[in-house]
Parts: C-alpha cells; sequence; structure tokens
C-alpha cells in the first residue's frame, strides 16, 4: 500500500496520482488532504511519514507547492527518506541508492505528466544495495546518535 498526502498546492496533482495508481491497480491510503483550501503540510508528511515509518504503507507520496516543506517534514521523522524529485533520472537514482520511501513532489512545479512519469518510475525501481548500504547504514547511525 502507497500512503498519499498533500497540502492544497499539491490538492490536484494527488488526485492525478491517485486515478494513476487506480489504473495500475496500486492500492493506496489517501492521509488527505480533500480540497485546495489552505492547510498545514507538516500535517499531512507526518501521518505519510508516520505510516511508512510503522510499516502501515511500503512507500509514501507527498506533494506540496514545491515538495520542499513536506521533504523538510517527512524527513524528521526516524527511518524515513524522503526525497524532493522533479527529473526521471533522480526519480531512478533515489530508488537505487538511496532506496526513498517517500517520494515528494511540487504540485506547483511539475507539468502532469512529467509528475506521473517520476511516479511510474519511482514505484517501479529497485534498491540495488552493493556500496550504498553502507552510507545508508551511516544515515541510520546518525539517526540513532540524535536519539541519544
Ligand atoms: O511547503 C511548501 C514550500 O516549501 C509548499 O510549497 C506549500 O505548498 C506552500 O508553502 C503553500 O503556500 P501558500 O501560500 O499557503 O499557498
Amino acid at each position: 500500500m502507497i500512503a498519499l498526502g498533500c497540502d492544497h498546492g499539491g490538492y490536484e496533482l494527488k488526485e492525478a496520482i491517485k486515478k494513476y495508481l487506480d489504473k495500475q491497480g496500486v492500492a493506496y491510503k489517501d492521509f488527505g488532504t480533500n480540497s485546495i483550501e489552505s492547510v498545514d503540510y507538516p500535517e499531512y508528511a507526518e501521518a505519510v511519514a508516520n505510516s511508512v515509518a510503522s510499516k502501515e504503507a511500503e512507500k509514501g507520496i507527498l506533494v506540496c507547492g514545491t515538495g520542499v516543506g513536506m521533504s523538510i517534514a517527512a524527513n524528521k521523522v526516524p527511518g524515513i527518506r524522503a526525497a524532493l524529485i522533479s527529473d526521471c533520472f533522480s526519480a531512478k537514482a533515489t530508488r537505487e541508492h538511496n532506496d526513498s520511501n517517500i517520494l515528494c513532489l511540487g504540485g506547483r512545479v511539475l507539468g502532469e505528466n512529467l509528475a506521473l512519469m517520476i511516479v511510474e518510475i519511482w514505484l517501479n525501481t529497485a534498491y540495488i544495495g552493493a556500496h550504498h548500504a553502507k552510507r545508508l547504514e551511516m544515515i541510520q547511525k546518525m539517526e540513532d546518535k540524535a536519539k541519544k
């Protein structure tokens, strides 16, 4: 299951992503928001990040105006590797190298076609491990130190 969340700046793109996931038969849980009425993105970032960190969701997708606020907020939750992506190369690389578990997108930045291409690549690319695993372990150690 994919956890989805957005603020008012990402609402339209989140709805387009839902239609895409429906067509692909991919299950999702929509954590809102559910209109273009102004809301505060950290609330939705936290809900989606908690769903991913607790393993309720396999991955998450967050959309705000730029994707920046969502990525900053989601990355505060231990275990989250949220990646703000606006191109296809990085969509593939962040799955292969970073094992990113949340994709952040800018609803006011990306056209719908490019955004959906990024979603498709990101959802369908596997983490390759190998020498990248050491780097993820280093990030994990940073989180462990911050907890103390
Ligand atoms: O958090 C953001 C920027 O880092 C998002 O783009 C928000 O959607 C944006 O800040 C919302 O702005 P608004 O003036 O409240 O519409």
